[in-house]
């Protein structure tokens, strides 16, 4: 069988229906991560399989404060996990038509796109006649050489799985990037984790500030509707590791308490969480690596 896997960016205005859809591609459980997303560092919004396509699609924060005369590295950095993905869509909204923010992102992508493939979602169909959709096309493809264009109402359905089939197909054959077990539920685990590294800094905001990682290590669902979340934090220094458990245990006993009640409220259920703390010296180096693949998540401080 032949897999193939790679990195897709939405971009485009607040409001454009991005999340919208992502969820319809993804499945619903992703739509929990937008709320969270904004105020964490977590860049990967969700993963979907599409026959033997896994399409994991990025986020990309910063994208849209206004900024003059930046020259490409500085583009890249402000466009994220755009600059890195394989295939970027842009989402425009029908009835919108090319706003000063649209303007504002074709100009980035110009500078970025170099032989990356982009595709044109014009969303919200459900919103306009087909003349002016027509004339809206024509006026975005003048602007930039998309690589197809989609009539999309994400929120209705409409477009979505041609979308999603042409993804597909477009992305780099190579192998997985995520256990196909572990899909439906890697967003949960990415906020889980991030819910205890926030417990983690609030607590020890002073002494160990940037280093160490969470990582949510298996994740148990319980017949009575519970769930067992075992979490690992990495830390640098056998030091550090005293500094995280606290004397008598105190430190990693409140931070786990903190952390275990945000997330029966968030989850809305019994949650048993068991923390382990490791050191793992390499980590920072190993979180670049995984950031040049958009793995930031794994990055607690980036
Ligand atoms: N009529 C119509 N409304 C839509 C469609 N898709 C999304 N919307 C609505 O547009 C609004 C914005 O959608 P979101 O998916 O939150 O947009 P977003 O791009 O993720 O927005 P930000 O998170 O602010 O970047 C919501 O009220 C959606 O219900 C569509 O196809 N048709």
């Amino acid at each position: 069988m032949t897999t193939r896997a790679g990195f897709i960016a939405l971009i485009g205005e607040p409001n454009a229906g991005k999340s919208t859809l992502l969820n319809r591609m993804v499945g619903a459980k992703v739509s929990i991560v937008t709320h969270k997303v904004q105020t964490t560092r977590a860049r990967i919004r969700g993963v979907a399989m599409e026959g033997d396509a896994q399409l994991v699609f990025v986020d990309t924060p910063g994208l849209f404060k206004p900024r003059r005369r930046l020259d490409r590295a500085m583009v890249a950095a402000a466009w994220g996990g755009a600059a890195d993905a394989d295939i970027i869509v842009l989402m425009v909204e029908a009835h919108r038509g090319i706003t000063e923010g649209v303007e504002r992102i074709l100009d980035g992508l110009s500078e970025i796109a170099q032989g990356r493939k982009v595709a044109l979602a014009i969303n919200k169909i459900d919103r306009v006649e087909a003349p002016a959709l027509l004339s809206l096309t024509r006026d975005l493809n003048d602007r930039f050489p998309f690589a197809e264009t989609f009539m999309i109402s994400a929120e209705k359905g409409h477009g979505v799985e041609d979308l999603r089939k042409w993804l597909a197909q477009q992305l780099p054959e190579g192998p997985w990037l995520y256990p196909e077990d572990q899909i439906a539920d890697l967003p949960l685990r990415m906020i889980a984790a991030e819910i205890t590294r926030e417990k983690l800094t609030l607590r020890l905001h002073q002494e160990l500030p940037y280093q160490l990682t969470v990582e949510t290590e298996n994740w148990e669902e319980r017949k009575d509707g519970s769930a067992r979340i075992d979490q690992v934090i990495y830390v640098m220094r056998d030091g550090h590791k005293g500094i995280v458990l606290g004397k008598r245990g105190e430190t990693i006993k409140a931070i786990s308490q903190s952390a275990r009640a945000e997330l029966e409220e968030f989850l809305d259920r019994k949650i048993h969480l068991f923390l382990q703390v490791k050191v793992r010296p390499n980590w920072l180096e190993e979180a670049e690596r995984y950031s040049e693949m958009g793995l930031d998540f794994k990055d607690g401080n980036a």
